[in-house]
């Protein structure tokens, strides 16, 4: 069944890899505004099910609901379009663009969808500002630290203000204090725009910026709330 409320959900999902089976029956919701850290042991079919969430990953079975649609249905021409309109993505390693600056790399979600360079500059520099990395706005990835590069890396996330923010492992790359920096605006940044955000992560210091956690074992979804 789906929540009331959600924004986000899936039921029944299961996919395999061969042999693997990464998901078998894993449901899970996420409502506007709530951050849902996924935890679980390595392999256990965390970054499967954000893959199949985000649309990336057909699962063979099981629904995935986003606002009302059937992402599983959509041909992969809408979900794209859905993808690159409404969700935003966080990776371990920024993924920017190394020939591009960081203002460019911020803006390219909105050149890609037709903003003229100027203005889209505009909104990443006000994003960059936002995450405390607009000293950085004229150089490449490749002359930045990892704090800042993946600073850069959510103001690009978020300058769509996306509905669903994805952070998969976002600060798996970073020391202590600049991981809790990022997770400190990134979250910060969710709950000013009301995005959800589906966060995976193995660090219980990561999953404390979080509004519930959930815990993924065998391919199955555990919702810890009242456990913990
Ligand atoms: N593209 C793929 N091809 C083959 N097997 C895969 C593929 N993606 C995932 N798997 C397998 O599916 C299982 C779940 O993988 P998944 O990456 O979802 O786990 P995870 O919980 O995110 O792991 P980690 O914490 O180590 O990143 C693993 O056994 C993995 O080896």
């Amino acid at each position: 069944m789906i929540p009331a409320g959600s924004l986000l959900s899936a039921v029944g999902l299961r996919k395999s890899y061969g042999p693997t089976r990464a998901l078998d029956g894993a449901d899970f919701s996420v409502h506007p505004g709530e951050v849902v850290a996924v935890m679980g042991p390595s392999g256990s079919g965390k970054s499967t099910l954000l893959h199949c969430l985000a649309g990336i990953v057909r699962p063979d079975e099981g629904v995935v609901t986003y606002d009302g649609r059937r992402l599983t249905d959509l041909p992969d021409a809408e979900r794209s379009a859905l993808r690159r309109g409404e969700f935003g993505f966080v990776f371990q390693f920024g993924r920017l663009v190394p020939e591009l600056t960081c203002v460019e790399n911020t803006a390219l979600p909105l050149r890609l969808a037709g903003l003229r360079r100027k203005e889209a500059e505009a909104r990443a520099l006000d994003w960059l500002e936002r995450l405390d990395a607009a000293d950085v706005r004229d150089q490449r990835p490749g002359e930045v630290s990892g704090g800042q590069g993946q600073r850069v890396a959510v103001a690009r996330a978020l300058v769509t203000t996306p509905r669903v923010i994805f952070a998969d492992e976002p600060t798996g790359a970073l020391d202590s204090l600049n991981g809790e920096r990022v997770m400190e605006l990134l979250t910060a940044a969710a709950r000013e725009t009301r995005a959800a955000v589906v966060l995976v992560t193995h660090e219980s210091r990561v999953a404390a910026y979080s509004d519930r956690e959930v815990i993924v074992r065998d391919g199955r979804v555990r919702d810890m709330t009242g456990v913990l």
